[in-house]
């Protein structure tokens, strides 16, 4: 097996990689039923930084809350361990950090009210999620799950057989990256990210209350942005309002701020990144370095 860390933090220990185990009955396994966050933990030459630490932390006690399961620590307890998951492991480069929280009791009922939940919080070495300089992206037939359905708010495990299925869709079209229409028809995200439009040099994206994960790094570029004096407005995003956009870039932890330059075939503005996408693509690099003194209250140093 690929070890990508030599520590994992589980249910309240630091173990080995290979000790890292659960039971093949354990109930998340079968039903989907964990939460997790995805966080960034970025070198800067001298020390480790997480990125919106107690933003991911807030995010996941919601998550739990939404799908009725306990977290069996406290919040400190749960920023402790996060922090002890990597520093655990000595990096000194830039990572991933994967917390989740399953319902761990082995069983096959699905009245999981009372049943036990664990945590890990994995920490791994972490690059670029998708392409830099620009990628392709194709509006798929499988639609994001309305929140009527799934409460796609909180980042179940479960839900994201709803991206599993669209990304697969986009690649095997050819395409980089997968945008979700909603029941509706507005594009509402990408398989793994919040989605900008910028039109006539302002930016759009759609509210929180159209099927959409409440993304830290869609807050982010909306506070960055609107500190650059660029306006931005939340509603509804149509399919012609992609095509013809000026610019279009995706966000996320992972994605970070990613900009699209082909959609369906039809180039983005001139096919080539934007100005203002490049704009906050480059201070968001900053700022997640802690290099912009005005942002220094979300980044965590590990060490
Ligand atoms: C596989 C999921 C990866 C995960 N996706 C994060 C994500 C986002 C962006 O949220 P945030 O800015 O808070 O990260 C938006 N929308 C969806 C469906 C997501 O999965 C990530 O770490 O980016």
């Amino acid at each position: 097996m690929k070890i990508y860390a030599q520590y994992v933090w589980l249910n309240g220990r630091v173990v080995r990689w290979e000790d890292a185990k659960i039971h093949v009955m354990i109930h998340a396994l079968h039903y989907g039923t964990s939460i997790f966050e995805g966080l960034r933990g970025y070198w800067n030459g001298e020390n480790l930084l997480i990125f919106r630490l107690d933003e991911h932390l807030e995010r996941m006690f919601k998550s739990a809350k939404i799908l009725g399961v306990k977290v069996p620590y406290t919040r400190q307890e749960v920023r402790n361990a996060i922090i002890e998951a990597v520093r655990a492991n000595h990096f000194r480069e830039d990572v991933y950090i994967r917390p989740i929280l399953f319902v761990s009791t082995p069983t096959v009922t699905l009245d999981i009210r009372d049943l036990d939940t664990s945590l890990a919080i994995i920490a791994f070495p972490f690059g670029k999620y998708l392409p830099p300089g620009g990628i392709r992206a194709t509006v798929v037939s499988w639609r994001r799950v309305h929140n009527t359905m799934l409460p796609v708010m909180a980042k179940i495990g479960g839900i994201y057989v709803n991206s599993v299925l669209a990304l697969a869709e986009a690649r095997n079209r050819g395409y980089d990256e997968a945008l979700l229409a909603d029941i509706n028809g507005y594009i509402v995200e990408g398989s793994g990210e919040n989605v900008f439009v910028v039109r006539n040099g302002a930016l759009y994206t759609p509210p929180i209350h159209q099927s959409i994960l409440e993304g830290i790094t869609r807050d982010t570029v909306i506070t960055l942005s609107r500190d650059l004096g660029i306006k931005v407005e939340e509603k509804p995003i149509t399919r012609e309002e992609v095509y013809t956009a000026d610019e279009l870039f995706l966000v996320g932890t992972a994605a970070e701020v990613t900009p699209v330059v082909e959609v369906d075939g039809r180039a983005i503005g001139d096919g080539k990144p934007g100005p203002i996408t490049t704009k906050i693509a480059t201070l968001y690099a900053d700022v997640v370095r802690g290099r912009i003194e005005k942002y220094s209250r979300w980044v965590t140093l590990v060490y």
